[in-house]
């Protein structure tokens, strides 16, 4: 589904990444894992087209999408949430969802501003469609909350059903679990099993959250100063010296 092939990032003098490839497989949970600025942002802002790799090259259902633009990856069908929740808080969470379907509105701007029927008639679609994610994700009695109302784990939620409005095949989510309480990190653990097995999503995660990704992944990238210290089994990375010293050591694996 996706291969990333000796990708290489420099800023100025700082390599973010050096030499990276891993490959995620279809309906695979996938996790990247590793130390403050180990360079798994970058990874991902890689994948989406945000950054240009300086060497290197991503493939996505065997093709190359190396230095495409993020909204070409997009409607290739490749979905990501944020570290830090970026909703439009003054909208309702209905029309946070309904922006997610923007890159597959079929009417053009004039056909909007006079409203013609194709317009009304598409609209109604993508609502439908907008309530489907809602009821899937277990938030649609918040469609008409302004985004801010509702609490953390649900605006993250809301996020996980805006990227899906874009109907992508590979969802990239950045720290899901970060300050979700214990019984929103389970059910959100239940939601990622759930868009696997219901919507076959295919799923690359960062998060620092130990506990959530022995639980939900099937395997790791463990990364360090930008190059690969580990790839294999959740439980064997927890039992790998070289990632207790460079980041297991230092967190609390429990929490
Ligand atoms: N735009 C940039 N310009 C210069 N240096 C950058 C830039 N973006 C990232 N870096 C550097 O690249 C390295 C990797 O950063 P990155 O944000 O990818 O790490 P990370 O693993 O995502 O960290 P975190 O867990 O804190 O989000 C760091 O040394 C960082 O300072």
């Amino acid at each position: 589904m996706l291969k990333v092939d000796k990708v290489t990032k420099k800023f100025g003098g700082v390599i973010a990444i050096k030499d990276v490839s891993f490959s995620v497989k279809p309906l695979e949970i996938f996790g990247l894992i590793g130390p403050n600025g180990a360079g798994k942002t970058t990874l991902f802002n890689i994948i989406t087209g945000v950054l240009k790799p300086t060497s290197g090259h991503v493939y996505f259902k065997d093709e190359e999408i190396t230095g495409l633009s993020p909204v070409d990856i997009v409607q290739r069908g490749i979905a990501r949430t944020f570290q830090n929740i970026r909703l439009f808080g003054s909208m309702s969470v209905l029309e946070n969802i309904l922006i997610g379907f923007h890159n597959h509105y079929k009417y053009n701007f004039f056909e909007a501003m006079f409203r013609f029927p194709r317009f009304f008639k598409e609209e109604k679609v993508y609502k439908e469609k907008a309530y489907e994610i809602l009821e899937f994700l277990n938030i649609a009695d918040y469609a008409h909350s302004p985004a801010t109302a509702l609490s953390y784990g649900n605006q993250r939620k809301v996020e996980i059903a805006r990227a899906l409005a874009t109907e992508p095949d590979l969802l990239l989510l950045d720290e899901p679990a970060a300050g979700m309480n214990p019984k929103e990190t389970e059910e959100l653990a239940e939601t990622v099993f759930r868009l696997r097995s219901e919507k076959e999503k295919t799923i690359l995660f960062i998060e620092h959250d130990m506990k959530f990704v022995q639980k939900i992944a099937d395997r790791v990238l463990v990364l360090d100063y930008g190059k690969t210290i580990f790839e294999g089994k959740p439980a064997d990375m927890m039992k790998d010296e070289k990632v207790i010293k460079a980041y297991l050591g230092d967190i609390d694996v429990e929490s």
